[in-house]
């Protein structure tokens, strides 16, 4: 399927044909039947403990939470938190969540108490799940906020909080486990707010994303094209957290295709390896520092990854030559790159067999549309012209919770403007260059990071690099780099300032020098954090 071009410079990613999600009375209802009628297919595998889960055990057991979330007084449209790793009882709370008809907010497990705090201001839930490493800082939360009614425990507790359920014995107690099958309420689609994910906070404090009944059922439908790939029965590995959205949507967009998703709950060099070998990964759900690591770190060699067939990536810029690498290295047939926001729900762009060019974020997936404008005239770009990367179609949020000022500079007319800059070439195929907010301005060229940290990656010494702006009297910004060296090599910083100056265009030179790290900062989905850098260049040189 190709892409076609409408008056005005809008490409469509054609008509979405099949309807299956849609016509369910809710996302809860169509998670239900899918795992009913897959039986005792293995549907989720720990990857730590090897314990495999059934599509029937999922089943029975989001029944019986369904039915304990009732009891507790939770109804429809009310709100649920869910802090926690990636592990089955995360699946089980937010698929019970949707069965009652409830919000679910997923909270990242790495938030300090200020975030946490912040986060459920914005989502207001009425009962929260919490593992065991993220309890005391949910109960602390809890205790300053009226509108949490009670917490439910994972394993672990707290004394900061009075109202605190064990899952497992709530899961265990005879009353509820009565019934064998649940019945969701009918959804209003258009309006019922199913999931809260919040935003990365790559470039300020996390948005609430709110998505809607219908932004996530249309989103399966398309997932289910002929076109789209297939996971029907496939063995997929995933690190990638569940509380975020590419995590999330790829966690229920598996679990209704019967695919088997092997989890980890965090990324552990050999473990992660040591799953791909054991358990025969075909496809593995990727971030790019995820893609570096295969690309780059010795001990990869060491397992038989033969299995993997397909990584697809996204969620930050993927370089072509880390693709390059890892085709070279490991021999994987097939690398999709994708690109996504929170606020599209899954992934709007993403590669196939037939538009895959290296360095390329793929094609419009169906029932997307695309304009590319000049972020200051708003004048619509054509092909091979560099401007804001703008999208409408049935996955795009419905708004960010209680903002309606960043909502309607968000979407206009529809349109999710995504302040990223990128362009299409004459096939419709996309390419990103970075974010409006992170390019850096060089005498008035406009040079982004991703560019030179791609350059920088292709260095043998080099583990891995983050390019930032330093303010500058006379130029405006002068890219600076932060390496992290591979070990045991020397290399000093007018080698890297030579490398660069050999291999990219005059603009890009480092002129702001470069810094030597232990570690580039980076969130549980892969994208760099410029701030933390920015910071670290505004303090004394000794501290760094
Ligand atoms: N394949 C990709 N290549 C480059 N960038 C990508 C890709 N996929 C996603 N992104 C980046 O991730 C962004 C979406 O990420 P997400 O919704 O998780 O939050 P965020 O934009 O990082 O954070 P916030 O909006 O809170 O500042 C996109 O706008 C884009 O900048
Ligand atoms: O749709 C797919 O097949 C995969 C390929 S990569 C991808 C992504 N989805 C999201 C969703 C949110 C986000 O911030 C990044 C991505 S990449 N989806
Ligand atoms: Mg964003």
């Amino acid at each position: 399927m190709t892409s076609t071009l409408l008056p005005g410079n809008i490409v469509y990613g054609g008509p979405v044909t099949e309807r299956e999600a849609q016509d369910y009375r809710s996302l809860g209802q169509y998670i239900l039947d899918k795992y009913k009628s897959f039986g005792e297919q293995s549907v989720l595998v720990d990857a730590v403990n090897g314990v495999e889960y059934s599509a029937s055990f999922m089943h029975k057991s989001i029944v019986r939470l369904a039915y304990i979330l009732q009891k507790l007084g939770v109804k429809q449209n009310d709100v649920i938190g869910l802090s926690s790793e990636n592990s089955v009882n995360f699946a089980l709370a937010m698929f019970a969540g949707f069965a009652v008809g409830a919000t679910v907010a997923p909270l990242n497990v790495t938030y300090s108490d200020r975030e946490v705090d912040h986060a459920i201001n914005l989502s207001k839930p009425k009962i929260i799940f919490a593992s065991k490493i993220t309890i005391d800082r949910v109960a602390k939360a809890a205790s300053k906020n009226k509108f949490v009614k009670g917490i439910i425990s994972f394993g672990g507790s707290s004394k900061k909080f009075k109202n605190i359920y064990a899952l497992n014995e709530l899961m265990d107690n005879d009353k509820f486990k009565t019934q064998p099958d649940f019945l969701s309420p009918v959804a209003n689609k258009e309006q019922d707010v199913t999931l809260i994910v919040c935003s990365s906070g790559t470039t300020g404090l996390p948005k609430g994303v709110q998505l809607t009944q219908m932004n996530l059922l249309a989103t399966l439908d398309s997932q289910i094209q002929p076109t789209q790939i297939p996971m029907e029965e496939v063995t997929l590995l995933t690190v990638i957290p569940w509380f975020h959205a590419f995590g999330c949507l790829t966690l229920i967009t598996t679990a209704c295709r019967g695919a088997r998703l092997v989890y980890l709950p965090k990324f552990e060099e050999n473990l992660f390896l040591a799953a791909i070998e054991k358990y025969r990964v075909m496809m593995a759900f990727m971030v790019p520092p995820l893609m570096v690591f295969l690309a780059k770190h010795p001990i990869v060699d060491k397992y038989d990854l033969s299995s993997l067939m397909v990584l697809l990536c996204g969620a930050a810029p993927l370089s072509r030559e880390t693709e390059d690498q890892i085709k070279e290295r490991i021999g994987v047939p097939f690398i999709r790159q994708g690109y996504g926001l929170s606020e599209s729900t899954l992934s709007v762009l993403v590669q196939n067999d037939e538009f895959c060019k290296p360095g390329s974020v793929g094609v419009l997936k169906v029932g997307i549309y695309a304009k590319v404008i000049d972020p200051d005239t708003g004048k619509l770009l054509g092909a091979k012209e560099r401007g804001e990367l703008c999208f409408k179609g049935d996955g795009i949020m419905k708004g960010y919770i209680g903002d309606t000022n960043s909502t309607q500079t968000a979407i206009k007319d529809g349109w999710l403007h995504t302040g990223d800059i990128g362009y299409y070439d004459e096939e419709f195929e996309f390419f990103i260059v970075d974010r409006i907010k992170e390019l850096i301005k060089y005498k008035g060229y406009q040079v982004p990071p991703a560019e030179i940290e791609a350059l920088l990656l292709t260095n043998e010494k080099i583990k891995d690099a983050a390019v930032i702006g330093k303010p500058d009297e006379e130029a405006g910004e002068l890219p600076l780099a932060f390496v992290v060296k591979q070990a045991n090599v020397q290399l000093t910083e007018n080698e890297v300032i030579q490398f660069v100056n050999d291999n990219a265009s005059p603009a890009k030179r480092l002129r702001g020098g470069v810094i030597f790290v232990d570690e580039i900062p980076k969130n549980p989905s892969g994208k760099i954090l410029r701030r933390i850098l920015r910071d670290m260049l505004k303090k004394p040189k000794s501290k760094l």
